[in-house]
């Protein structure tokens, strides 16, 4: 499978993309477009088919785009995630990576820490080229890929969800946009929602046709109801609906939110979001409170967050939890440390992390995340933990200049990675500890290059499953000084 999910087979030495297609299996396809390398099928009949394949629970699984690997048993699942971190540390960082013994759980993997089914052995995935027989390590410094840190109950599992709305001949329709276009399908349900999410899009959906609100046209930039965006705090269960109208007035508003008050009581804040742009960006710049509180509150653990209509927030605070659980252990912090968040959002890992530190200091390049990371710090009393809005390219230099050290920094960058002046500069500064939090393993294998050939040590590498059954896979990568001895 490649990144994308789909399969790769071969035609007599022909390479073919096959969406909805396994590793392992026999398929019969109609090849739809060839180039000279390779070319791009429809799966028509699967002949022989893998042991990993399922049949996809959502019923509107092969028109909708939002997943793409329900077909695949999610211990499977795990297991591609793992190999395809593994090949992209090989093949693009050019590292060693531990053989499949080595590389087994220290304290029980996934089957112990979630429940989920073990992945399937190295062995059944592509060859690592620094596999021994027995799976001895290739080198000692091979890095050790833990086993894909999956969930117990791997549906459900976002608390946000965004559902367009417009319009077909049968009147107003809210669901999720038809594989590569912009057709709206209406849906009751989606699998990988939270159902309170799902209930309160039903409900506004069903209130808009009796109030006769109309819907948005993409095409013509007329009708109002644009976007229904609903989140849930997991924790907390309060949840907040926010309305993004093509114009300012919504007729009938207060008949609107005496029924979303009547049918949803979890609801505590209900928005407007103005977006009169002809655009597919959802947001427009004003939001206005149109009932309740301008926040909703979850934890993240043990700490406390402020959710807005517009901040971001981890939409699957589960797996959010294990994943900033692993960065505090790989940080290993006693209380004395100084550690820097570069790309720290609104302070989620940095608040994490102060639970444990002496001082955090936090730098993200949107003023609003900041300004919601200087509340969140406030909402939980942590003051020794200092923001700034600013690249972390360029505020880290000025910090190691007003010579603060740090003996850990953690980055958590956008899908292309680390900033190269801040590699180096994480180069000069010397923290003893570097923790790579990462959304895409390519780039988090080149940056591990340039820091091993800097002086840092690749010790292990823990993809974390923060979306199932899509491709997305995020890891948490340590790194330590090579002179510590670690
Ligand atoms: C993957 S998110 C991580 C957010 C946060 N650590 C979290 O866990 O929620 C990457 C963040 O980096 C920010 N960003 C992008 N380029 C940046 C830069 N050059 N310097 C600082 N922050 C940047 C983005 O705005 C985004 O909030």
């Amino acid at each position: 499978m490649n990144h994308d999910g789909e399969g790769v087979g071969r035609v007599e030495g022909f390479t073919l993309f096959i969406p909805g297609a396994l590793p392992g299996e026999k398929v019969r396809v109609k090849v739809l477009k060839t180039k000279k390398q390779y070319g791009y099928a429809k799966l028509l009949e699967v002949v022989e088919p893998s042991a990993d394949r399922v049949a996809p629970p959502c019923a509107i699984y092969d028109k909708c785009g939002g997943c793409q690997l329900q077909h695949l048993s999610y211990a499977g699942q795990l297991a591609w995630k793992r190999q395809h971190v593994i090949d992209a540390l090989e093949r693009i960082g050019k590292l060693p990576v531990a053989g499949a013994a080595s590389a087994a759980p220290r304290e029980g993997g996934v089957a112990a820490a979630t429940g989920a089914a073990a992945p399937a052995p190295d062995a059944a995935a592509a060859p690592s080229t620094d596999a021994r027989p027995g799976g001895a390590p290739a080198t000692e410094r091979a890095i050790v890929v833990r086993p894909t840190l999956g969930m117990d109950e791997p549906w459900r599992y976002r608390n946000k969800a965004q559902v367009p709305v417009g319009v077909t001949d049968g009147g107003l329709v809210g669901g999720f946009y038809a594989r590569g276009s912009h057709r709206i399908v209406d849906m009751e349900t989606c699998l990988i929602q939270h159902e309170s999410n799902d209930d309160v899009v039903a409900r506004v959906k069903s209130i808009a046709r009796r109030l006769g609100i109309s819907a948005y046209n993409e095409e013509t930039g007329q009708g109002l109801l644009r976007h229904v965006v609903v989140k849930v705090g997991f924790r907390t269960g309060e949840m907040m609906l926010v309305l993004v109208t093509n114009g300012s007035k919504i007729p009938h508003e207060d008949e609107w939110i005496s029924a979303i008050q009547r049918e949803i009581p979890a609801v505590v804040s209900i928005c407007q979001n103005i977006n009169t742009r002809q655009t597919n960006v959802i947001f427009g710049d004003t939001t206005r409170v149109l009932w309740g509180r301008e926040v909703i509150y979850d934890y993240i653990g043990d700490v406390k967050f402020a959710i807005s209509a517009r901040s971001f927030y981890q939409v699957n605070p589960v797996q959010t939890e294990v994943l900033y659980g692993k960065t505090v252990e790989y940080a290993s912090l006693t209380g004395q440390e100084t550690v820097i968040d570069a790309y720290c959002g609104i302070g989620t890992i940095s608040l994490f992390l102060a639970q444990h530190a002496k001082r955090v200091y936090g730098v993200e390049i949107v003023k609003e995340a900041i300004e919601d990371a200087r509340v969140n710090a406030e909402l939980n009393g942590m003051h020794h933990v200092t923001f700034e809005v600013g690249a972390s390219e360029d505020v880290i230099p000025q910090w190691k200049e007003q010579s603060i050290e740090a003996d850990v920094i953690v980055v958590d960058p956008p899908r292309k990675g680390c900033d190269p002046r801040l590699l180096e500069t994480i180069l000069e500064m010397k923290p003893e500890r570097v923790v790579y939090v990462s959304c895409n393993p390519a780039t988090l294998a080149r940056d591990l290059r340039i820091l091993e050939d800097g002086g840092y040590r690749t010790i292990e590498v823990q993809p974390v499953d923060m979306f199932p059954h899509t491709t997305h896979i995020e890891n948490v990568a340590l790194l330590v000084r090579s002179d510590t001895g670690i």
